[in-house]
């Protein structure tokens, strides 16, 4: 494709403009063809419902576009109610019904099933029904996060509308610190800004720093966008994004076309030189109350827990079985390693990483979300501290609202898990 207009645009202008068939700006309302749809299964039931209640009328009650549809089974798996097992049950046959691909129980969290398995693609319009959609703008994807009623129209239409959002530019430069990962620098750019800091807007990641990162640490900045009150997260297509792709989407032909153009117009622009960047943390109870580990350190926790669509992926995890080695977990500190899919677990099991993390005490549980919603198991009760690789802390997040979330880099988690206390990984 080609800018055959007049003005320079972002990339998520690009986007909005070949999704709504006409060439728009910033501030434009546009209703936009989507190309891919997500939904799981807390948010899914809702979102079938209300499709049919859209159809009610019609005499077939057929979705747009089935090969457009992901389901994805992750945030109650295994079904830990009855309330779940419906759920699972009425997702299950309207996928078969509509002929929508449906992963089920174990498959992994949405957020890391659909980028592994060929869902996305740069310069593709995705809606999920989940706040952490965003997480796809880490393959130049504009993703996002809508409401199940918003999904319910996209299931019988293929269209929503948007406001095109300005753009907040996030340059980052230099070479992140030993010990010092992705994550430590969202949480310090989400603690600069504030939760608010990019509302509503199209959040971009760019600099040499996000050029060096994998597309597992490209991830992990992009899914928590939304973190920051962002839209979108988008870090653009480059040779890692091609790699990436070629091993999932065969037909994939790289195209330099889904980029911001040089003198694009932004609202915001934030400068960051990471070359001395220490680990942060996020502390209760919320995500941008965000600190250097040096001003938490020694803080007691109860709980480790590394998951999530965050930091879920074996790389996350072989930080983790690296900086243990085979040392066992601090006495009376709960260790959970939950991978984020079924193929990243089994990377974890063959690089031999489970029966690691058994010996030293920790355990390994089967790909979802697990406590990183307050889900059915791992969750702290009162008075409990829980030092977690996942994207939120609110009061209440992972258990009971009198228990305390700290979220870090998998790395900081290892260390912590290792003494006891939140401790900079560098010292380890
Ligand atoms: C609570 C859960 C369903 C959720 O996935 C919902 C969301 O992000 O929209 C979350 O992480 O908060
Ligand atoms: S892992 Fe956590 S943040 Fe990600 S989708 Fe599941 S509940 Fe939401």
């Amino acid at each position: 494709m080609s800018n055959t207009n007049d003005h320079p645009m972002t990339i998520s202008e690009k986007i909005f403009s070949k999704a709504s068939g006409k060439t728009v700006e910033a501030g434009d309302f546009v209703l936009a063809n989507i190309d891919r749809a997500m939904t799981h299964d807390i948010t899914g039931p809702l979102a079938v419902d209300g499709f049919y209640d859209i159809m009610r009328d019609k005499d077939e009650k057929k979705v747009w576009d089935p090969s457009k549809i992901v389901i994805v089974f992750d945030h109650q798996v295994p079904a830990d109610s009855l309330n779940a097992s419906a759920n699972h049950i009425m997702l299950r046959k309207f996928a078969k019904e509509q002929g929508i691909l449906n992963y089920d129980v174990y498959e992994g969290v949405c957020h890391q099933v659909m980028p592994e398995m060929g869902h996305v693609r740069p310069g593709d319009l995705i809606v999920g029904s989940d706040s952490h959609t965003c997480a796809y703008g880490s393959l130049g994807a504009f993703s996002t996060g809508v409401g199940s009623t918003d999904m319910a129209a996209v299931f019988a239409s293929g269209k929503l509308w948007f406001r095109v959002p300005e753009t907040i530019r996030f340059e980052a430069n230099g070479k992140l610190p030993k010990h010092v990962y992705s994550k430590d620098l969202i949480l310090h750019m989400i603690g600069d800004v504030g939760a608010e800091g990019a509302r509503y807007m199209a959040a971009e990641y760019a600099g040499s720093t996000i050029e060096g990162l994998t597309m597992s640490e490209r991830m992990t900045i992009s899914n928590m966008a939304i973190e920051m009150g962002g839209k979108a997260g988008i870090i653009e297509a480059d040779k890692t994004t091609e790699a990436y792709l070629k091993e999932r989407i065969p037909d994939y032909e790289f195209d330099p076309y889904w980029k911001s153009d040089e003198d694009a117009e932004y609202a915001e622009f934030h400068d960051y030189d990471v070359s001395d960047l220490e680990p942060q943390v996020a502390c209760p109870h919320n995500v941008d109350n965000v600190k250097p580990v040096s001003e938490v350190e020694g803080t007691k926790v109860d709980q480790v827990f590394v998951g999530s669509c965050t930091n879920g992926r074996f790389e996350d995890i072989k930080i983790v079985a690296e900086m243990m080695g085979d040392e066992p977990v601090a006495k009376d500190v709960r260790l959970l390693i939950i991978p984020a899919s079924r193929t990243e677990y089994m990377k974890v099991l063959r690089a031999g990483y489970v029966e690691q993390f058994m010996e030293a005490g920790a355990i390994v549980e089967a790909p979802c979300c697990g406590p990183c919603m307050g889900g059915s198991f791992g969750l702290l009760g009162d008075g409990e501290v829980g030092l977690a690789t996942s994207n939120r802390n609110f009061k209440g997040r992972e258990g009971s609202p009198e228990s305390f979330v700290y979220l870090s880099s998998p790395a900081t988690a290892a260390a912590s898990a290792l003494t006891g206390e939140i401790t900079d990984p560098r010292k380890i």
